[in-house]
């Protein structure tokens, strides 16, 4: 039963906001949604609004309610209920899904989150806090997502210029700024919150430096010195002692720096490797 009413009122969501032609080509004319997402040549007649925005009664409003409570009995007839519009919120919300998965360079994170969580088990003793365990692990997700964000933002000219990276939604104009700003913002920000609240400051205060030390040190950085591969690969160690702060009530020991140190050196000559592979991509990317 939840589930049919469910449906029924996201199609309704759907069939007030039914995507017009107009609609759509503002959309792309923002540069937020490509010709390819919707191809105008494909929106059906139908997905056009029958009705105009100044007849609440039309849109399946509530009468009297300011609060935007919609009337399932105001639906006019089931050929109202607007599947190509239902179809164009699938493809906008798949197109945003991947547009925000690569931004945070989501399996560069998850690698970051392991290292993290693998972090809270060695620091945690002799049994691992399941549920803080999984706090402190969606938290980096968090701010590593944001500070990979922030890293593309900074970068959009540059990766515009390589092969390896011109296909990054920035650069390729799959979203805008503003949007990626905005999800950066706000992953971090939740993220930062989430490791204050459900672990502890220390934690929560590593993952924020990491962030500053990626996005607003190395990656300007990169364009100027080759000393960034140094601070790169500092970036690369916090994450695993971010995790036993989290798990040891924010005790930084000498035994909490053994995985870091190891990820520190083991990055240089991973760091040198990529570099001597990309050597003419980077070249092209100044
Ligand atoms: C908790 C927290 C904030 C964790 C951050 C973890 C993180 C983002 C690690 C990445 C480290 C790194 C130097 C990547 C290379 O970036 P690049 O700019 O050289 O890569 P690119 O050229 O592919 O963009």
């Amino acid at each position: 039963m939840w589930r049919n009413s469910a449906s029924r009122s996201s199609k309704l969501i759907w069939n007030g906001y039914a995507l017009s032609p107009s609609s759509l080509s503002t959309l792309r004319s923002s540069r937020s949604v490509p010709n390819s997402v919707f191809p105008l040549s494909s929106v059906p007649a139908v997905a056009s609004p029958s009705h105009s925005p100044s007849d609440p009664s039309k849109l399946g409003f509530l009468p009297g309610r300011s609060d935007g409570i919609r009337a399932l009995s105001s639906v006019p007839s089931p050929a109202a209920v607007d599947i190509p519009s239902l179809t164009y919120g699938v493809q906008l919300a798949r197109h945003y899904g991947q547009c925000f998965w690569e931004l945070s360079k989501a399996r560069l994170s998850m690698l970051v989150v392991a290292t993290s969580g693998t972090g809270y088990v060695l620091g945690s003793g002799s049994a691992v806090d399941f549920a803080g365990l999984c706090w402190t692990c969606a938290g980096t997700m968090m701010v590593a997502a944001s500070a990979n964000s922030l890293n593309q933002v900074f970068e959009i000219k540059n990766d515009a210029l390589m092969k390896r990276t011109r296909n990054r939604p920035l650069p390729s104009g799959r979203m805008s700024v503003p949007q990626a700003v905005a999800f950066a913002s706000s992953v971090g920000l939740a993220g930062t919150a989430m490791l204050a609240c459900k672990t502890n400051m220390m934690a929560a205060g590593l993952a924020a430096s990491n962030l500053v030390l990626y996005a607003f040190v190395y990656t300007p950085l990169k364009q100027i010195h080759p000393v960034n591969t140094w601070v790169g690969a500092v970036v690369g160690a916090i994450p695993p002692l971010l995790g036993w702060a989290a798990a040891s009530g924010g005790q930084i020991s000498l035994n909490s720096m053994i995985l870091p140190a190891a990820l520190y050196f083991w990055q240089i000559p991973h760091f040198m490797a990529l570099a001597y592979m990309c050597r003419h991509d980077y070249a092209a990317g100044g």
